[in-house]
């Protein structure tokens, strides 16, 4: 489970761009469940993520765990135990290095070994396996650099480098935002054929309403900072994505942008 919980989050504290983002906001998400966020531009959402990744820190408040207040650690320490997919599917893995070396530094990600013993041949016969159940024939690309793959392809790589092994959670930021929408598809369902499948806890940013419905348990709604809107099991299926954007329009007039 992971909790955020009475977090407090300035941006320039101090200066006279001082911005208050987050006033005690809180969070909780049981296991498992596909926890979908949508709303308008600078609602907090990358933001929430950057909390529980540890790529920023709070001001007040404690991120939580299954119980273990893990807001002092350190973000490539919880990178063991967070896998993340970025909207650029640059980020996430290394162009320079081979499909073979990208999933390998992967598949050790909680050893922190170099790159020479990351590579093992005993190993290459799974990696080629898990590549060949993705459809894209990624697995007669071992050998490639992963800079000269398509920009769906390094996508798919780097959800399947962020879930291969045993992770707390899944943070999808935009995941599909850069992809045309056939590649889109392919990546969308593959998400949610990984997160179905090893049972994830998975929080996915988009700006895509039928993903958000079609795919998450529970879908959240900011705006300023704060949660305007959190259905789950029935009462999100029985929401449609003209409701939601009604509900959207409504709050930005409401707050007045
Ligand atoms: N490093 C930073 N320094 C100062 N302000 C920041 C910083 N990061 C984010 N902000 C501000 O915090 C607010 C929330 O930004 P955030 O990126 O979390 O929103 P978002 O909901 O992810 O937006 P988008 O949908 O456009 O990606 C915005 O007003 C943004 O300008």
């Amino acid at each position: 489970m992971l909790e955020l919980s009475h977090i407090d989050k300035y941006y320039n504290p101090g200066s006279v761009n001082e911005m208050c983002l987050f006033q005690d906001f809180n969070l909780t998400i049981p296991d498992s469940q596909f926890v979908s966020v949508v709303g308008s531009n600078g609602s907090g959402k990358t933001s929430m993520l950057n909390l529980i990744c540890g790529s920023i820190s709070a001001d007040a408040g404690k991120v939580i765990v299954n119980g273990t207040d893990i807001t002092g650690q350190k973000e490539y320490m919880r990178h063991r135990k967070i896998g993340r997919v970025y909207q650029n599917p640059s980020a996430g893995t290394c162009p320079n290095m081979t499909v073979l070396e990208n999933m390998a530094v992967a598949d050790l990600k909680e050893k922190g070994y170099g790159l020479n013993r990351c590579v093992r041949k005993s190993r290459e016969n799974a990696y080629r396996e898990m590549l060949s159940g993705l459809g894209l024939g990624l697995e007669d690309k071992l050998e490639t650099k992963v800079g000269s793959l398509s920009g769906g392809q390094r996508q798919v790589l780097a959800l399947l480098m962020a879930t291969m092994t045993p992770i707390d959670f899944l943070i999808l930021d935009e995941h599909t935002a850069a992809l045309d929408p056939r590649t889109a598809e392919i990546v969308m369902k593959l998400t949610d054929q990984i997160v179905r499948e090893k049972k994830m806890t998975t929080v996915m940013v988009t700006h895509n309403l039928r993903y958000a419905l079609e795919y998450g348990d529970r879908i959240l709604m900011m705006h300023q900072g704060k949660i305007v809107l959190d259905k789950v099991g029935e009462e999100k299926n029985r929401l449609n994505t003209d409701e939601i954007m009604g509900i959207f329009n409504r709050i930005s007039v409401e707050c007045g942008n």
